[in-house]
């Protein structure tokens, strides 16, 4: 796998190196200079296959031969052990439960195989690595259980303090060992620029191996795809033979990016939707053509709480790079709180499944795009966390208490243990050369 840096001012570079480095040096971010399809064959057969099967395939699709089939087989099946099963909630309305692992959001997937693919790297090399991520309130608690005491790797996890929920900073900020967790005095986009900044920064990166955990990395991305083909394959199992959309909440646009290159390497996908809550900079660019980052609003949402998305670019140019053909791929709705709130509320009320707030934005997005169609068409929403992640949010909306699982009601009784520290990115540094 040979691949790019967007801003084309950096050397083209081998996967090892991509994961490593994060970002390329011109500040732009890592892309795939082919994109293989895959065979009719694997379409044909795809019914019969384990999610790990599908996830075996793909990547050795991709990755082509800078990993042999046997250590490839050993990094997938070490990160993709758990499901992503797909319920049928109202006819022809599927919910694809990204939920399943360890820390019950759809981020294990990437950050499970990207800390499988790093360990195997540095196997090699026997370099220690000190991880950077920024988050809105997920990605930290799969990185977090992702790397945990793994050897040779630290963690550092950045989040804005009091706009993650008591659940997931209680995933964050738990664990200790090798996982530190940095309360960041403003947003998550603050978070973001503090570890952009970071990789960017001359000294430090020549006084650590500082690598990236956020969607920026491109092994967050490539695991991501595993699961619409697995969705694919489930739909097939039960009979679907209609054209299939997906929505994706989305905050980063690191989900949609993966989905867009399942759909290259061959995916049959009518559509994309592309869900937000009111931070809606990729809605409004998908209306007017016009990408305008914005300073991002606090939503019951948070993890989607993103006002200038790091894979925009990544999204665009996966989708054909003029605006005219990426909304050929790709739709966009956005819905603020009072709206999610009643979706949560009428699904369960009508079905008694229960949604959280990110999966209630996408169960909005898929409707705002499928009752314009006049043709019937399996809808499929991605959930990217369990319910319980948000509970308060939830069992005051749906006015009634929710079961939540052992794993994360275990976290409440435990102790945060956190360091406060500015956005500004002098604080930032000084800490990390202590
Ligand atoms: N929504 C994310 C924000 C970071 O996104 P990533 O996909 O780039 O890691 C979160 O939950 O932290």
């Amino acid at each position: 796998m040979i691949l790019y840096s967007t801003n084309h001012q950096s050397p083209d570079v081998q996967l090892e190196e991509a994961v490593f480095r994060g970002l390329p040096p011109d500040n732009g971010l890592y892309m795939p200079h082919v994109i293989p399809t895959l065979p009719t064959s694997f379409f044909d057969n795809i019914e019969k296959m384990s999610i790990t099967d599908i996830a075996f395939e793909v990547s050795k699709a991709l990755l082509g031969d800078e990993i042999s089939e046997e250590d490839l087989k050993m990094i997938v099946n070490r990160a993709i052990d758990f499901d992503a099963p797909v319920v049928e909630i109202e006819k022809d309305t599927y919910v694809l439960e990204l939920f399943h692992g360890p820390s019950m959001a759809f981020k294990d997937f990437g950050a499970r195989f990207m800390a499988s693919l790093m360990s195997y790297f540095l196997q090699k090399s026997q370099k220690d690595i000190h991880i950077l991520v920024a988050t809105s309130g997920d990605t930290g608690g799969a990185v977090a259980q992702g790397f945990y005491k793994t050897p040779g790797i630290k963690v550092t996890i950045l989040y804005p303090t009091g706009k993650v929920s008591d659940i997931q900073e209680k995933q964050l900020t738990t664990l200790g060992e090798n996982v530190t967790a940095l309360e960041v005095d403003g947003t998550f986009d603050d978070c973001q620029a503090l570890v952009k900044a970071a990789f960017l920064d001359s000294e430090l990166s020549s006084k650590f191996n500082l690598a990236s955990a956020n969607s920026i990395n491109i092994s967050r991305l490539i695991p991501q795809s595993f699961y619409y083909f697995n969705a694919f394959a489930e739909l097939k199992r039960a009979g679907n033979t209609k054209p299939v959309v997906f929505c994706v909440p989305s905050g980063n646009f690191g989900n949609l990016s993966a989905g867009l290159i399942a759909q290259r390497m061959g995916l049959p996908v009518k559509m994309f939707v592309a869900a937000t809550n009111v931070n809606n900079v990729v809605p409004e660019y998908l209306k007017t053509g016009i990408y305008q980052p914005k300073p991002s609003q606090e939503t019951i949402s948070n993890a989607m709480d993103v006002g200038n998305p790091s894979n925009f670019i990544r999204m665009r140019l996966l989708a054909g790079d003029a605006h005219q053909e990426v909304v050929t791929h790709i739709t966009g709705d956005f819905s603020d709180d009072t709206d999610t709130r009643k979706a949560m509320k009428d699904v369960f009320d009508r079905t008694g499944y229960v949604m959280c707030p990110h999966t209630a934005v996408a169960y909005l997005g898929l409707k705002s795009y499928t009752d314009t169609l006049n043709e019937e068409v399996a809808g499929v929403l991605l959930s990217t966390a369990h319910y319980a992640k948000f509970l308060d949010v939830v069992e005051d909306t749906l006015g009634t208490s929710v079961e939540v699982p052992e794993r994360l009601s275990a976290l409440l009784s435990k102790e945060k243990v956190s360091i406060l520290m500015t956005k500004d990115f002098a604080d930032f540094k000084a800490y990390l050369l202590k």
